[in-house]
């Protein structure tokens, strides 16, 4: 059930209006350009709708740039196009408000493009019927969930959920039960405690098992270990890690790069609303100064990967994390020294040279932007 974005925009102040079905309609569910009326300039040019924005230019003649709030910049996202695959394990990083929360919520139709579209196993989820079948599939844990506990026990608040859908007493028990032992809780230590005499890192335990117990296939985490302690943190991400390894589709935003490099199959890079990359950890991390350039870093062993390759060493393009970078280096000291004894004294940037780095930021189908640079 892989989710596609195609040429997706958002924007807050002109969010997606549902227009009537119409009858034969198929993949789209009947349901138009998800354009408001009252965004003209939307509607004038669709095929860049990020581009400029007239309309908002406060009656001055010179368009302004859009993006992002307050007003007059007006995009949260922009002519965002790529497909979550089943199975992966998909990072999203950005600066502040680059959009990634946006994006998050448009993949179970918490909220809809204002043009473009959001397929799930290829139908259009601008479609209610559709949107509703996304959404049991497609669990979201927002920032901080334990904030939204609200039941007078964990098994209430883990059973909201199954007993919205109707499910019988037995099959609701089941699912609390499982679900609890899927984030490590004690089913009969904690089952009736009030979920608010509980540690800050089992309230969000118990959040999270509220979205477990409704089986869905994808789980996106929006910064799921921001605020917890080391030791929590790691448990966490392992409990995280866990569950992709048991099939479930994960997606993961967060601000810390060494865990992106070290859970993710690939990361997405958001710039003011735009993809700025998505490629392998590898891919991306290895253009450290770009990233920079938009305000994020990368893993410290990849970032000192990076500087010795400028500095004439030669270590592959692959993925470092400390280990791995401690071991190459000590191969490449042995093979060496080996080689001649004094050959370590000067890195010799000549004889091994540096393969020219692949283009950064171009050639992601569909999002060469029309958007504001
Ligand atoms: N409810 C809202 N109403 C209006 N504008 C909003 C709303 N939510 C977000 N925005 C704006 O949309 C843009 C993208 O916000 P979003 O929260 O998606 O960014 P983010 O990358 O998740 O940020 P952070 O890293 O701070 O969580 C920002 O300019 C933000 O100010």
């Amino acid at each position: 059930m892989p989710i596609a974005f195609e040429q997706v925009s958002y924007s807050y102040s002109a969010p997606a209006k549902k227009k009537r079905r119409r009858k034969g309609d198929a993949d789209s569910g009947g349901f138009d350009a998800l354009v408001e009326p009252g965004a003209a300039s939307v509607g004038a040019d669709s095929a860049s709708p990020c581009a400029i924005d007239t309309a908002k230019s406060d009656g001055a003649d010179a368009p302004k740039p859009l993006w992002g709030n307050p007003a007059g910049k007006t995009w949260a996202l922009c002519n965002i196009t790529f497909t979550l695959e089943d199975g992966e394990f998909l990072g999203i990083a950005g600066h502040t408000g680059s959009g990634k929360s946006t994006l998050i919520q448009h993949m179970n139709g918490l909220i809809h493009p204002t043009s473009g579209r959001v397929l799930v196993d290829g139908v259009d989820i601008a479609d209610k019927k559709a949107a509703a079948a996304a959404r049991s599939n497609v669990g979201v844990v927002f920032q901080y969930p334990e904030h939204q506990l609200f039941a007078a026990t964990v098994y209430d608040d883990v059973a909201f959920g199954p007993r919205n859908m109707g499910l019988a007493a037995s099959e609701v028990d089941a699912r609390v039960r499982e679900s609890l032992a899927q984030v490590a809780l004690d089913f009969d230590e904690i089952r009736d405690k009030s979920p608010f005499e509980l540690s800050g890192g089992q309230q969000r335990r118990v959040a999270f098992a509220g979205v477990l117990a409704m089986r869905p296939t994808k789980l996106i985490l929006d910064e799921p270990v921001a605020g917890l302690d080391p030791a929590a943190r790691n448990d966490f991400l392992n409990l995280i890690s866990d569950l992709h390894e048991s099939g479930l589709t994960v997606v993961m935003v967060s601000h810390t790069m060494d865990d992106l490099a070290r859970y993710c199959d690939r990361v997405l890079v958001l710039k003011e609303g735009s993809l700025f990359t998505l490629g392998t950890p590898a891919e991306v991390f290895s253009h450290a100064s770009e990233l920079r350039d938009i305000g994020l870093g990368v893993p410290s062993a990849q970032k000192l990967a990076n500087d010795l390759r400028e500095a004439g060493i030669h270590l592959n393009g692959e993925l470092y994390d400390t280990q791995s970078l401690a071991d190459a280096l000590a191969t490449l000291y042995r093979k060496r020294s080996s080689a001649s004894p004094d050959a370590l004294d000067v890195p010799n940037a000549q004889e091994e040279p540096r393969t020219a780095d692949a283009p950064f930021a171009s050639g992601i189908e569909g999002n060469e932007a029309s958007c504001p640079k």
